[in-house]
Protein backbone atom coordinates (compact mmCIF):
# COMPACT_ATOMS: atom_id res chain seq x y z
CA UNK A 1 0.00 0.00 0.00
CA UNK A 2 1.04 3.50 -0.60
CA UNK A 3 1.03 6.52 1.76
CA UNK A 4 0.48 9.29 -0.66
CA UNK A 5 0.41 11.88 2.56
CA UNK A 6 3.31 13.44 1.37
CA UNK A 7 2.09 14.85 -1.53
CA UNK A 8 -1.14 16.22 0.50
CA UNK A 9 -1.53 19.72 1.80
CA UNK A 10 -0.59 19.80 5.29
CA UNK A 11 -4.30 20.20 6.69
CA UNK A 12 -5.28 17.31 4.28
CA UNK A 13 -6.27 14.25 6.43
CA UNK A 14 -4.37 11.39 6.22
CA UNK A 15 -5.14 9.01 3.64
CA UNK A 16 -4.37 5.73 2.54
CA UNK A 17 -4.29 4.56 -0.95
CA UNK A 18 -2.81 2.21 -3.50
CA UNK A 19 -3.43 -1.48 -1.78
CA UNK A 20 -5.05 -4.37 -3.15
CA UNK A 21 -7.10 -6.42 -1.05
CA UNK A 22 -8.42 -9.71 -0.96
CA UNK A 23 -11.97 -10.64 0.58
CA UNK A 24 -12.26 -14.59 0.79
CA UNK A 25 -16.03 -15.26 1.32
CA UNK A 26 -18.14 -18.52 2.40
CA UNK A 27 -22.06 -18.96 3.40
CA UNK A 28 -21.74 -18.26 7.14
CA UNK A 29 -22.57 -19.53 9.99
CA UNK A 30 -24.40 -18.49 13.68
CA UNK A 31 -21.91 -17.33 16.30
CA UNK A 32 -22.61 -19.88 18.84
CA UNK A 33 -23.85 -23.17 18.98
CA UNK A 34 -27.51 -21.96 20.25
CA UNK A 35 -30.68 -21.40 19.69
CA UNK A 36 -30.66 -17.34 19.64
CA UNK A 37 -27.61 -16.92 17.64
CA UNK A 38 -28.96 -19.78 14.98
CA UNK A 39 -32.17 -18.16 14.99
CA UNK A 40 -30.82 -14.73 13.89
CA UNK A 41 -28.53 -16.08 11.43
CA UNK A 42 -31.21 -18.87 9.67
CA UNK A 43 -33.34 -15.35 9.39
CA UNK A 44 -30.59 -13.84 7.74
CA UNK A 45 -29.87 -16.42 5.53
CA UNK A 46 -33.24 -17.88 4.63
CA UNK A 47 -35.02 -14.27 4.32
CA UNK A 48 -32.32 -13.85 1.35
CA UNK A 49 -34.58 -14.00 -1.94
CA UNK A 50 -31.55 -15.51 -3.48
CA UNK A 51 -31.93 -18.39 -1.07
CA UNK A 52 -35.81 -18.90 -1.11
CA UNK A 53 -37.34 -17.52 -4.51
CA UNK A 54 -40.58 -17.27 -3.15
CA UNK A 55 -42.05 -14.11 -2.83
CA UNK A 56 -41.83 -12.31 0.65
CA UNK A 57 -45.21 -12.29 1.08
CA UNK A 58 -46.64 -15.81 1.26
CA UNK A 59 -42.51 -16.90 2.62
CA UNK A 60 -42.13 -14.46 5.89
CA UNK A 61 -45.27 -16.10 7.29
CA UNK A 62 -43.72 -19.55 6.96
CA UNK A 63 -40.57 -18.64 7.97
CA UNK A 64 -41.49 -16.42 10.91
CA UNK A 65 -44.62 -18.76 11.83
CA UNK A 66 -43.10 -22.09 11.52
CA UNK A 67 -39.24 -22.63 11.16
CA UNK A 68 -37.60 -19.75 13.22
CA UNK A 69 -39.87 -21.75 15.68
CA UNK A 70 -39.31 -25.00 15.22
CA UNK A 71 -35.51 -25.18 13.32
CA UNK A 72 -33.15 -23.15 15.63
CA UNK A 73 -33.33 -25.85 18.31
CA UNK A 74 -32.73 -28.58 15.77
CA UNK A 75 -29.73 -26.56 14.09
CA UNK A 76 -28.00 -25.61 17.35
CA UNK A 77 -28.03 -29.28 18.70
CA UNK A 78 -26.44 -30.50 14.96
CA UNK A 79 -23.82 -27.31 15.58
CA UNK A 80 -22.98 -28.08 18.98
CA UNK A 81 -22.08 -31.41 17.36
CA UNK A 82 -19.17 -30.26 15.68
CA UNK A 83 -18.55 -26.68 17.49
CA UNK A 84 -14.73 -26.60 18.09
CA UNK A 85 -12.82 -24.73 21.03
CA UNK A 86 -12.23 -21.95 18.44
CA UNK A 87 -15.72 -21.53 17.10
CA UNK A 88 -17.99 -23.16 13.86
CA UNK A 89 -15.78 -24.96 11.86
CA UNK A 90 -17.03 -23.21 8.73
CA UNK A 91 -15.64 -19.72 10.37
CA UNK A 92 -12.05 -21.01 11.59
CA UNK A 93 -11.30 -22.97 8.53
CA UNK A 94 -12.37 -19.68 6.30
CA UNK A 95 -10.24 -17.47 8.54
CA UNK A 96 -6.97 -19.92 8.60
CA UNK A 97 -7.44 -20.42 4.43
CA UNK A 98 -7.16 -15.92 4.51
CA UNK A 99 -4.41 -16.67 7.05
CA UNK A 100 -2.60 -18.79 5.09
CA UNK A 101 -2.97 -17.03 1.86
CA UNK A 102 -1.73 -13.72 3.21
CA UNK A 103 1.39 -15.73 4.04
CA UNK A 104 1.47 -16.61 0.77
CA UNK A 105 0.61 -13.90 -1.53
CA UNK A 106 2.78 -11.33 0.92
CA UNK A 107 2.90 -7.90 1.44
CA UNK A 108 1.35 -7.19 -1.57
CA UNK A 109 -1.92 -7.47 -0.90
CA UNK A 110 -4.21 -7.89 1.91
CA UNK A 111 -6.08 -10.99 2.30
CA UNK A 112 -9.11 -10.75 4.84
CA UNK A 113 -12.11 -13.11 4.89
CA UNK A 114 -15.82 -12.74 5.43
CA UNK A 115 -18.99 -14.70 6.05
CA UNK A 116 -22.45 -13.81 3.75
CA UNK A 117 -24.75 -13.74 6.62
CA UNK A 118 -23.31 -13.61 10.27
CA UNK A 119 -20.13 -12.27 11.12
CA UNK A 120 -17.61 -10.85 9.94
CA UNK A 121 -20.04 -9.37 7.68
CA UNK A 122 -19.00 -8.36 3.74
CA UNK A 123 -20.07 -4.68 4.61
CA UNK A 124 -17.59 -4.31 7.58
CA UNK A 125 -14.47 -6.16 5.53
CA UNK A 126 -15.05 -4.02 2.33
CA UNK A 127 -14.83 -0.93 4.67
CA UNK A 128 -11.96 -2.40 6.85
CA UNK A 129 -10.06 -3.01 3.64
CA UNK A 130 -10.90 0.40 2.37
CA UNK A 131 -9.68 1.79 5.12
CA UNK A 132 -6.70 -0.16 5.29
CA UNK A 133 -5.99 1.35 1.55
CA UNK A 134 -7.11 -1.14 -0.93
CA UNK A 135 -8.35 0.72 -3.46
CA UNK A 136 -8.81 -2.82 -5.41
CA UNK A 137 -10.82 -5.45 -4.04
CA UNK A 138 -10.60 -9.08 -5.09
CA UNK A 139 -13.89 -10.26 -3.84
CA UNK A 140 -13.30 -13.99 -4.04
CA UNK A 141 -16.71 -16.48 -3.01
CA UNK A 142 -15.49 -19.72 -2.35
CA UNK A 143 -18.14 -21.92 -4.07
CA UNK A 144 -16.60 -23.71 -6.52
CA UNK A 145 -19.89 -24.56 -8.88
CA UNK A 146 -22.25 -21.57 -9.09
CA UNK A 147 -25.36 -21.23 -8.15
CA UNK A 148 -27.40 -17.55 -7.97
CA UNK A 149 -28.31 -18.85 -3.84
CA UNK A 150 -24.37 -18.47 -3.14
CA UNK A 151 -22.14 -16.76 -5.50
CA UNK A 152 -24.28 -14.33 -7.02
CA UNK A 153 -25.73 -13.17 -3.49
CA UNK A 154 -21.73 -12.47 -2.37
CA UNK A 155 -21.87 -10.13 -5.19
CA UNK A 156 -25.38 -8.45 -4.45
CA UNK A 157 -24.10 -7.99 -1.05
CA UNK A 158 -20.54 -6.21 -1.89
CA UNK A 159 -22.35 -4.37 -4.66
CA UNK A 160 -25.36 -3.38 -2.07
CA UNK A 161 -22.10 -1.66 0.33
CA UNK A 162 -20.71 -0.25 -2.57
CA UNK A 163 -23.80 1.63 -3.31
CA UNK A 164 -23.23 3.45 -0.15
CA UNK A 165 -20.10 4.34 -0.41
CA UNK A 166 -18.70 7.91 -1.94
CA UNK A 167 -14.95 6.55 -2.81
CA UNK A 168 -15.56 2.86 -4.29
CA UNK A 169 -12.59 -0.13 -4.45
CA UNK A 170 -12.48 -1.39 -8.18
CA UNK A 171 -13.97 -4.57 -7.72
CA UNK A 172 -12.69 -8.12 -9.61
CA UNK A 173 -14.69 -11.41 -9.00
CA UNK A 174 -13.46 -14.75 -8.87
CA UNK A 175 -15.31 -16.62 -11.23
CA UNK A 176 -16.64 -20.32 -10.90
CA UNK A 177 -13.66 -23.31 -11.20
CA UNK A 178 -15.64 -26.14 -11.03
CA UNK A 179 -13.50 -27.33 -14.04
CA UNK A 180 -10.29 -25.77 -13.40
CA UNK A 181 -7.67 -27.83 -13.72
CA UNK A 182 -6.32 -26.76 -10.71
CA UNK A 183 -9.36 -27.56 -8.69
CA UNK A 184 -9.59 -30.80 -10.46
CA UNK A 185 -5.89 -31.36 -9.67
CA UNK A 186 -5.97 -30.32 -6.04
CA UNK A 187 -9.31 -32.71 -5.31
CA UNK A 188 -7.79 -35.56 -6.85
CA UNK A 189 -4.71 -35.45 -4.89
CA UNK A 190 -6.15 -34.77 -1.91
CA UNK A 191 -8.77 -37.68 -1.95
CA UNK A 192 -6.02 -40.09 -3.24
CA UNK A 193 -4.26 -39.45 -0.48
CA UNK A 194 -6.99 -39.93 2.08
CA UNK A 195 -8.38 -43.23 0.45
CA UNK A 196 -4.78 -44.91 0.21
CA UNK A 197 -5.07 -44.07 4.36
CA UNK A 198 -7.99 -45.48 5.08
CA UNK A 199 -8.05 -48.50 6.31
CA UNK A 200 -10.60 -50.43 3.84
CA UNK A 201 -11.16 -50.23 0.29
CA UNK A 202 -14.44 -48.96 -0.61
CA UNK A 203 -16.38 -50.06 -3.19
CA UNK A 204 -18.58 -46.96 -3.51
CA UNK A 205 -16.99 -43.33 -3.91
CA UNK A 206 -20.53 -41.00 -3.01
CA UNK A 207 -19.46 -37.46 -4.33
CA UNK A 208 -21.95 -35.60 -2.26
CA UNK A 209 -22.85 -31.58 -3.83
CA UNK A 210 -25.50 -29.27 -2.00
CA UNK A 211 -28.60 -29.66 -3.07
CA UNK A 212 -30.94 -26.91 -4.66
CA UNK A 213 -34.26 -26.63 -6.00
CA UNK A 214 -35.17 -28.63 -8.88
CA UNK A 215 -36.51 -25.18 -10.45
CA UNK A 216 -33.60 -23.45 -10.26
CA UNK A 217 -31.75 -25.80 -13.11
CA UNK A 218 -35.10 -24.99 -15.23
CA UNK A 219 -34.83 -21.06 -14.27
CA UNK A 220 -31.17 -21.71 -15.94
CA UNK A 221 -28.69 -22.12 -12.76
CA UNK A 222 -25.69 -23.61 -13.73
CA UNK A 223 -24.81 -25.14 -10.80
CA UNK A 224 -26.57 -28.70 -11.74
CA UNK A 225 -24.02 -28.72 -14.57
CA UNK A 226 -21.30 -27.90 -12.98
CA UNK A 227 -21.48 -30.15 -9.96
CA UNK A 228 -22.22 -32.79 -12.64
CA UNK A 229 -18.82 -31.37 -14.37
CA UNK A 230 -16.70 -31.47 -11.54
CA UNK A 231 -17.63 -35.28 -10.72
CA UNK A 232 -16.95 -36.46 -13.89
CA UNK A 233 -13.82 -35.01 -14.38
CA UNK A 234 -13.03 -36.38 -11.18
CA UNK A 235 -13.98 -39.23 -11.74
CA UNK A 236 -11.77 -40.01 -14.78
CA UNK A 237 -8.77 -38.62 -12.04
CA UNK A 238 -10.01 -40.96 -9.12
CA UNK A 239 -11.17 -44.42 -11.17
CA UNK A 240 -9.10 -47.45 -9.41
CA UNK A 241 -9.78 -50.74 -9.84
CA UNK A 242 -12.99 -52.04 -7.94
CA UNK A 243 -14.20 -48.30 -6.99
CA UNK A 244 -18.02 -47.46 -8.21
CA UNK A 245 -19.03 -43.82 -8.09
CA UNK A 246 -22.52 -42.36 -7.47
CA UNK A 247 -22.88 -38.38 -8.19
CA UNK A 248 -25.92 -37.01 -5.03
CA UNK A 249 -27.08 -33.97 -3.92
CA UNK A 250 -27.51 -33.30 -0.30
CA UNK A 251 -29.35 -31.21 2.54
CA UNK A 252 -33.03 -30.93 1.27
CA UNK A 253 -34.72 -28.05 2.70
CA UNK A 254 -38.48 -27.42 2.42
CA UNK A 255 -41.36 -29.35 0.61
CA UNK A 256 -40.34 -28.51 -3.35
CA UNK A 257 -38.52 -30.95 -5.11
CA UNK A 258 -34.49 -30.21 -5.30
CA UNK A 259 -31.99 -32.08 -7.47
CA UNK A 260 -31.11 -35.45 -6.96
CA UNK A 261 -30.62 -38.12 -6.22
CA UNK A 262 -30.30 -37.25 -2.42
CA UNK A 263 -27.50 -38.03 -0.39
CA UNK A 264 -29.32 -39.96 2.20
CA UNK A 265 -31.92 -42.54 0.17
CA UNK A 266 -28.60 -42.93 -1.77
CA UNK A 267 -27.03 -44.25 0.74
CA UNK A 268 -29.44 -46.59 1.91
CA UNK A 269 -30.00 -47.34 -1.52
CA UNK A 270 -26.77 -48.54 -1.58
CA UNK A 271 -26.43 -50.44 1.72
CA UNK A 272 -29.15 -52.35 0.95
CA UNK A 273 -27.99 -53.60 -2.44
CA UNK A 274 -25.38 -55.03 -0.48
CA UNK A 275 -22.19 -51.86 -0.21
CA UNK A 276 -21.04 -52.71 2.75
CA UNK A 277 -17.72 -50.45 2.42
CA UNK A 278 -18.17 -46.62 1.24
CA UNK A 279 -16.74 -43.57 1.32
CA UNK A 280 -18.04 -39.76 1.38
CA UNK A 281 -16.51 -36.88 -0.55
CA UNK A 282 -17.97 -33.58 -0.73
CA UNK A 283 -16.26 -31.64 -3.57
CA UNK A 284 -18.46 -28.83 -3.55
CA UNK A 285 -17.66 -27.65 -0.36
CA UNK A 286 -14.45 -25.59 0.10
CA UNK A 287 -14.74 -25.68 4.35
CA UNK A 288 -16.00 -28.91 6.58
CA UNK A 289 -18.90 -26.79 7.96
CA UNK A 290 -22.20 -28.23 9.30
CA UNK A 291 -22.95 -30.22 5.96
CA UNK A 292 -19.76 -32.69 6.04
CA UNK A 293 -19.27 -33.02 9.62
CA UNK A 294 -22.74 -33.84 11.02
CA UNK A 295 -25.14 -34.40 8.20
CA UNK A 296 -21.99 -36.78 6.12
CA UNK A 297 -20.16 -37.80 9.14
CA UNK A 298 -22.40 -38.67 11.61
CA UNK A 299 -25.68 -38.73 10.20
CA UNK A 300 -24.46 -40.20 6.84
CA UNK A 301 -22.83 -43.45 8.71
CA UNK A 302 -25.96 -43.77 10.79
CA UNK A 303 -28.05 -43.83 7.57
CA UNK A 304 -25.49 -46.53 5.94
CA UNK A 305 -24.66 -48.81 8.75
CA UNK A 306 -28.30 -48.95 10.10
CA UNK A 307 -29.29 -49.66 6.32
CA UNK A 308 -26.67 -53.03 6.65
CA UNK A 309 -23.24 -50.69 5.59
CA UNK A 310 -20.43 -51.99 7.67
CA UNK A 311 -17.63 -49.35 7.02
CA UNK A 312 -17.78 -45.69 6.30
CA UNK A 313 -15.38 -43.07 5.84
CA UNK A 314 -16.17 -39.36 5.59
CA UNK A 315 -13.81 -37.92 3.47
CA UNK A 316 -12.07 -33.88 4.68
CA UNK A 317 -12.99 -31.51 2.30
CA UNK A 318 -10.15 -29.47 0.89
CA UNK A 319 -9.58 -27.39 3.75
CA UNK A 320 -5.94 -25.74 4.52
CA UNK A 321 -4.45 -29.36 2.73
CA UNK A 322 -1.60 -28.05 1.17
CA UNK A 323 -3.38 -29.27 -2.11
CA UNK A 324 -6.04 -26.98 -0.90
CA UNK A 325 -3.86 -23.65 -0.32
CA UNK A 326 -1.69 -23.97 -3.45
CA UNK A 327 -4.90 -24.16 -6.03
CA UNK A 328 -6.28 -21.32 -4.11
CA UNK A 329 -3.00 -19.33 -4.28
CA UNK A 330 -2.81 -20.17 -7.99
CA UNK A 331 -6.79 -18.76 -8.65
CA UNK A 332 -6.08 -15.73 -6.59
CA UNK A 333 -2.53 -14.58 -8.69
CA UNK A 334 -4.30 -15.67 -11.93
CA UNK A 335 -7.30 -13.09 -11.14
CA UNK A 336 -5.04 -10.78 -9.52
CA UNK A 337 -3.01 -10.41 -12.53
CA UNK A 338 -2.46 -6.81 -13.53
CA UNK A 339 -3.12 -5.78 -10.55
CA UNK A 340 -0.05 -7.50 -8.16
CA UNK A 341 3.62 -8.54 -9.42
CA UNK A 342 3.54 -11.70 -10.79
C1 LIG B 1 -21.92 -25.24 -1.20
C2 LIG B 1 -22.96 -24.60 -1.68
C3 LIG B 1 -24.27 -24.37 -1.04
C4 LIG B 1 -25.46 -24.25 -1.73
C5 LIG B 1 -25.67 -24.34 -3.22
C6 LIG B 1 -26.47 -24.03 -0.75
C7 LIG B 1 -27.82 -23.86 -1.05
C8 LIG B 1 -28.84 -23.82 -0.10
N1 LIG B 1 -28.76 -24.01 1.26
C9 LIG B 1 -30.00 -23.91 1.85
C10 LIG B 1 -30.32 -24.05 3.21
C11 LIG B 1 -29.40 -24.27 4.25
N2 LIG B 1 -28.04 -24.47 4.11
C12 LIG B 1 -27.47 -24.52 5.35
C13 LIG B 1 -26.12 -24.67 5.63
C14 LIG B 1 -25.07 -24.59 4.70
N3 LIG B 1 -25.19 -24.47 3.33
C15 LIG B 1 -23.94 -24.38 2.76
C16 LIG B 1 -23.62 -24.27 1.40
C17 LIG B 1 -24.56 -24.21 0.37
N4 LIG B 1 -25.89 -24.00 0.48
C18 LIG B 1 -22.98 -24.43 3.82
C19 LIG B 1 -21.50 -24.31 3.64
C20 LIG B 1 -23.68 -24.57 5.01
C21 LIG B 1 -23.09 -24.79 6.40
C22 LIG B 1 -23.08 -23.59 7.29
C23 LIG B 1 -22.37 -23.85 8.59
O1 LIG B 1 -22.61 -23.03 9.50
O2 LIG B 1 -21.58 -24.77 8.78
C24 LIG B 1 -28.49 -24.34 6.35
C25 LIG B 1 -28.25 -24.12 7.85
C26 LIG B 1 -28.11 -25.27 8.68
C27 LIG B 1 -29.38 -25.95 8.99
O3 LIG B 1 -30.22 -25.42 9.71
O4 LIG B 1 -29.55 -27.06 8.44
C28 LIG B 1 -29.71 -24.19 5.68
C29 LIG B 1 -31.06 -23.93 6.28
C30 LIG B 1 -30.91 -23.59 0.79
C31 LIG B 1 -32.39 -23.34 1.01
C32 LIG B 1 -30.19 -23.55 -0.41
C33 LIG B 1 -30.60 -23.30 -1.81
C34 LIG B 1 -31.57 -22.63 -2.27
FE1 LIG C 1 -27.02 -24.62 2.31
FE1 LIG D 1 -27.96 -29.81 6.48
Amino acid sequence: MTWQNQQLPADHPAVKSGGVGVLIVNLGTPDAPEKGPVKRYLAEFLSDRRVVEIPAIAWQPILRGIILNTRPKKSAHAYSQVWSEEGSPLAVITRKQAEAMQTRLGDDVTVDWAMRYGTPSIPERIQALMDAGCERILLAPLYPQYSAATTATVVDKAADKLRTMRWQPSLRTLPPYHDDPAYIDALADDLSRQLDALAFAPEVLLLSFHGMPQRTLELGDPYHCHCQKTSRLLQERLARPGLRFRTTFQSRFGPAKWLGPATDDTLEEEAQAGTKRLAIAAPGFSADCLETLEELAIQGREQFTEAGGEQFAALSCLNTSPAGLTMLEQLLRRELSGWIRS
